[in-house]
């Protein structure tokens, strides 16, 4: 079984905005980044994952099993870290872990206490009191002392300052050497992803856009760039989406080969950052 986390055509419907159809298939032993703009419905998506709500319609399995007959056992796998996670505000990280370790048969103490040192955390200080970035590492010490084999994370680097954001970039890196262990985590900050991501999955308006190897990603999407003298229905065909100025396009296109054979040298084809791709495929999606 490869699949660590699989969704079957899931949607849920809220007023006004839905999540729909998402197949999202995570491999086991991979990072995947989760992006898309504001409001696109990453949380969302990820509650689902985690059985904080139930999806209107579609399947959700983890490590193969269904939450309606497994909870407790896939929860026991799954190290989970989200922005508001701080559940015992008024407690401190010593009474927090009395509480949780012993929730989780793989509970390491040892573990526990190796990331406290290591993220320089007050076990005596109430939640509350600490600072955003410090309640993520909190959260994150408790969410890695398991022994999870799947670790989900809602925008664990918000807040973070850019030096821990790095060792924590190593730290998952470090945590994946194993083979065993799979990550899928939102972010705003694509250029993590360029460090430690082997695919990333793109969701736009409730609907997955792609899930694609990083490597892929770079391969498939590209810049172009030319003068708007070239731009008529037919040239434009392979672009997804065309920013004109006076002094010239820019267009992201997905078919790269069929770019070159119409434009030949006349224009400037380049590499399409994560955030490129994210800006020109913020509206709806189809070929112009
Ligand atoms: N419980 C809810 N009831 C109604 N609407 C909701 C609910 N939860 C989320 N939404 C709506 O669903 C949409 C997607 O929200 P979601 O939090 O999944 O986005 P996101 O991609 O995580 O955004 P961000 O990057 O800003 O965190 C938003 O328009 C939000 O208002």
């Amino acid at each position: 079984m490869d699949n660590v986390v699989e969704l079957n055509n899931v949607t849920k419907n809220f007023k006004g905005f839905s999540v729909k159809n998402i197949d999202l298939q995570l491999k086991k032993g991979f990072v995947t980044g989760f992006i898309g703009a504001n409001g696109a419905g990453k949380s969302t998506t990820i509650k689902m994952m985690m059985n904080l709500l139930r999806p209107d319609s579609g399947e959700v399995k983890l490590f193969g099993l269904d939450y309606k007959t497994h909870e407790k056992e896939i929860k026991e796998r799954i190290g989970f870290v989200y922005d508001g996670n701080v559940f015992f505000e008024g407690l401190n990280l010593k009474d927090i872990k009395r509480i949780v370790g012993p929730a989780y048969k793989h509970w390491d103490d040892g573990l526990f206490y190796h990331y406290v040192e290591q993220f320089d955390l007050p076990l005596n200080k109430a939640m509350k009191t600490l600072s955003k970035g410090m309640q993520m590492k909190a959260s994150l010490a408790i969410a890695l002392s398991h022994h999870a084999e799947l670790i989900i994370m809602d925008e664990p680097t918000a807040g973070l300052d850019p030096i821990f954001r790095r060792e924590l970039l190593d730290l998952l890196q470090e945590l994946m050497i194993d083979g065993n262990r799979t990550i899928f985590f939102s972010t705003h900050i694509t250029t993590d992803l360029n460090r430690i991501a082997d695919y990333i999955a793109f969701i736009n308006r409730g609907k997955l856009i792609f899930n694609q190897s990083i490597h892929d990603v770079a391969e498939n999407y590209a810049l172009v760039k030319g003068g708007m003298d070239l731009l008529d229905r037919d040239t434009e065909k392979d672009f997804l989406h065309v920013h004109r100025a006076p002094t010239g396009f820019e267009a992201l296109t997905d078919n790269i080969q069929s770019v070159k054979s119409t434009f030949g040298d006349s224009i400037v084809i380049e590499q399409a950052s994560l955030e490129d791709i994210m800006y020109y495929l913020k509206g709806d999606i189809h070929h112009v």
